[in-house]
């Protein structure tokens, strides 16, 4: 029987969140200050800002890693205090564990919740196929590209069906042709999928040609600066991107606010 590969969005609620680190001399960090916002089930949302504004903390808010300092976090009404099985993270670095086979590193969070392997074996090997790995689920990571390794990272965070997927530059350790093909790879994926995405990353142009909605943090303490609709059909090509009108007005529109902001962009 197959499994479904279409998981329903979540819905997302974050109300008067705050995240104050202390640290080891007692000084105080605000890195989220009071940021409130609601993402609509299936919105696939790029966040980007300066270095240290709180981008992680955010994300690691989201997967319920980090408690918050003040407000909470909702996924489909249910309060976020610890990891939850509706929510799945891909970090910068795969963190496949290398004595582990591909299929095994992404059957592991059903091995460690002990539900039905053989059932999420089918599925296993679907998510494979889809990004270009059908065949290498008996290879080890360290058999394996970058890009190859960090599909298989992205398929681990699938197999449970989330609603939120939570992305922390994920392509960000790529070469550059590695990853102008898993941005394509990711919108083909999300379009199948469909689920709630959060995507962190310093290119605003991987966050403008991917997202729905574009959130531009400020610099610490991490607000929302610019919350930007962006409304181009898909699928989107990544190789025309750069000769269409509109993409270049919402690249700008980002540039504008980090340069108002003093943050240096590169071009
Ligand atoms: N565990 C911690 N203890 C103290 N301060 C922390 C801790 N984690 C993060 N910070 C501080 O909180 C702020 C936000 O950090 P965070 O990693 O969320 O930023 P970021 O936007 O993801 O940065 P980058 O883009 O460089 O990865 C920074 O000033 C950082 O130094």
């Amino acid at each position: 029987m197959n499994v479904p590969i279409r998981s329903a969005g979540a819905a997302v609620e974050i109300s008067q969140l705050s995240k104050i680190y202390e640290t080891r001399e007692n000084d105080e960090v605000v890195a989220i200050e009071k940021v409130d916002l609601r993402f609509e089930p299936g919105t696939f949302v790029a966040v980007v800002g300066p270095s240290g504004c709180g981008k992680s903390t955010l994300l690691s808010l989201l997967a319920g890693l980090t408690s918050a300092s003040t407000g909470d976090i909702a996924i489909d009404g249910d309060i976020i205090r610890k990891p939850h099985s509706k929510i799945g993270v891909v970090f910068q670095s795969d963190l496949l564990l290398y004595w582990r086979t591909v299929l095994d590193n992404v059957l592991l969070p059903i091995e460690i919740k002990k539900l039905d392997l053989a059932k999420f074996r089918v599925r296993a090997e679907e998510l494979l196929a889809q990004v270009g790995l059908e065949g290498f689920g008996n290879k080890y990571p360290s058999e394996l590209s970058g890009g190859m390794r960090q599909r298989v990272a992205i398929c681990r965070a699938l197999i449970q069906e989330p609603g939120l997927l939570l992305m922390d530059e994920p392509f960000g350790a790529l070469d550059a042709l590695t990853r102008e093909q898993m941005i394509m790879d990711m919108q083909a994926m999300w379009v199948r999928v469909q689920n709630t995405v959060v995507f962190i990353t310093h290119g605003i142009d991987e966050a403008v040609f991917l997202a729905d909605r574009v959130l531009v943090m400020s610099p610490r303490p991490g607000r929302i600066d610019l919350d930007l609709k962006i409304d181009m059909p898909r699928p989107r090509q990544w190789s025309a991107i750069h000769e269409n009108k509109e993409f270049h007005g919402y690249v700008r529109q980002i540039r504008d606010i980090f340069e108002a902001r003093g943050v240096l962009v590169a071009h």
